[in-house]
Parts: C-alpha cells; sequence; structure tokens
C-alpha cells in the first residue's frame, strides 16, 4: 500500500510528504518579525477591531451617542450636564455609548450606569493613555479611530454633543457628513449648551451658508438645547418615528 499523510484538506503521497504538521511549525517556529508591522497583518488587525466590536455591540438595543469633552470635571456644567443625559437616556429606555474616557464621556456613563442602564464606552488608543473610565460597564477598546467611528454610528440612533474640542468636533461633523451625503438616515443630532455651540452656529449661519458651502437643510439637522429634557425629548421622538415608519413597512 502506497504511503500518504493528510494535511487539512490536502493528501500527500510518495515523495510529496513533508516531515512534521502544521501545527508542530506553528508552535516550534519563531523566526523574524518585522511582518508584524506590515501593512497586510495591520488588515487582520482591523479587521479583528470590526468583528469585537461588531460581536460586543450586535445585540444592544436602542442606543443613543454622548459626546464632550474629554478635559471636564465633576462641578463643571458640561460634565453634570453629561452625567444627567445619561441618566435621561436610561429613563428613556436607551442604551448610553461614549468614547469612554475621562471628562463627559465619564459623566455620561456614569449617569447611564447609576440609573441601572446598559453603559458602552468605545476607548481608543492614546499616546497619552488614560484607559476606559470605570462607568463603562460595557467597554471596548480601539487601535484605530475609523473603525471606532463605525461602531458609533452603526450602533446609536442620534447623537447628543456637549461641549467639547477637536475631538468632539470630529465626532460632530463626521455624523452631519453621514446624514447629509444620506449615508444615514434618520439620525437627530442635538448640541447641548447654547452658549457654547451658537458661535459655530452663527458661524455656518453667516459665513458657510453665506458662501454657499452648506444649504439651509444642512444647518437644520442640528438642534440645539440647554435643557436636557428637550435633547432626550428629541431622540425618542425619533425612535418614536422609525418605529412607526417600521410598522408601516409590515
Ligand atoms: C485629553 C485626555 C484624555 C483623552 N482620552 C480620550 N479617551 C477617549 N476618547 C477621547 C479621548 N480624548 C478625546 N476623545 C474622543 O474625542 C471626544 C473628546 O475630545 P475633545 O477634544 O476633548 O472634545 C470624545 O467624545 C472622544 O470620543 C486627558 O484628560
Amino acid at each position: 500500500m502506497v504511503k500518504s499523510k493528510t494535511k487539512g484538506p490536502v493528501v500527500q503521497r510518495r515523495d510529496q510528504i513533508d516531515e512534521g504538521t502544521t501545527d508542530q511549525r506553528l508552535l516550534d517556529s519563531r523566526g523574524p518579525s518585522d511582518w508584524i508591522h506590515t501593512d497586510p497583518w495591520r488588515v487582520m488587525r482591523i479587521q479583528a477591531e470590526f468583528i469585537e466590536g461588531f460581536g460586543a455591540l450586535a445585540e444592544l438595543g436602542p442606543a443613543i451617542a454622548v459626546f464632550g469633552s474629554a478635559r471636564t470635571h465633576p462641578g463643571h456644567e458640561p460634565y453634570d450636564q453629561a452625567e444627567a443625559v445619561g441618566r435621561a437616556l436610561v429613563e428613556a429606555g436607551f442604551a448610553v455609548i461614549t468614547g469612554g474616557g475621562p471628562g463627559s464621556m465619564e459623566a455620561a456613563n456614569k449617569g447611564a450606569s447609576e440609573a441601572g442602564g446598559v453603559s458602552v464606552g468605545l476607548g481608543i488608543e492614546l499616546p497619552f493613555e488614560s484607559g476606559l473610565n470605570q462607568w463603562s460597564d460595557i467597554g471596548v477598546n480601539f487601535r484605530y479611530f475609523f473603525a471606532r467611528k463605525t461602531m458609533f454610528v452603526k450602533y446609536s440612533q442620534g447623537f447628543i454633543v456637549l461641549p467639547g474640542g477637536f475631538g468632539t468636533l470630529d465626532e460632530l461633523f463626521e455624523a452631519l457628513t453621514l446624514a447629509q451625503t444620506g449615508k444615514v438616515t434618520s439620525f437627530p443630532v442635538v448640541l447641548l449648551g447654547t452658549t457654547y455651540w451658537s458661535g459655530l452656529l452663527g458661524w455656518l449661519r453667516d459665513t458657510a451658508l453665506d458662501r454657499g458651502t452648506v444649504k439651509q437643510s444642512d444647518i437644520d439637522m442640528l438642534q440645539l438645547t440647554d435643557d436636557v429634557d428637550e435633547a432626550v425629548a428629541v431622540m425618542v421622538a425619533a425612535r418614536d418615528e422609525r418605529l412607526a415608519q417600521e410598522r408601516g413597512r409590515r
């Protein structure tokens, strides 16, 4: 009888038979490690981030993302407001998703967690590591901003945006761009804090609209308030409308 060897689905015979097993080669070999710094390997890591993110969040239920400065502290108005937003969203039946960091993110997670709701933090690896805040009851850490951003938009039904800097503005304008270009539909965006945000809205109206770089309907996507309950009511109304549309389609 001719000697043969199976290697997974492959059969080897005669002088095609090689020594050892695939497992042995995996476990015994080390060799050079430069490949971990190559783009093809990065693509695998990126893929893994999407798999982990989708896996952790797929069964989340209706959620709202809350954005705001990493630099606020307890006792600051935006911190306390973020905490109230987290609480009110949970009372309205939403899970709360934040960037998992300090400041207003921590506050919104705290409000949501203490109210007995689902409090999610999507952290990001940064050179000045701060780690997930302690109120992120479901935490996912990302290496790549773009993978993390996909999760915010995919798993939330709207954004509430508190005063913040570049990070917050980046998240705000990404949502607006996605809505403007029809990549997301029915996606309410509320700016909380009239004093903080009215300068930006004024610039959008007086400069961007005036020069024709945005349309009035683009600016109308933004709702501005100081009232936490009003911000949450916008999210509830959008959810009700979506549910009514879904019922209508059945
Ligand atoms: C600045 C400090 C820590 C930063 N840690 C962060 N952790 C998680 N997410 C962050 C962090 N910093 C920014 N973000 C994201 O941007 C938004 C806030 O940025 P801003 O520039 O402060 O407005 C926030 O929503 C996050 O998604 C040390 O305290």
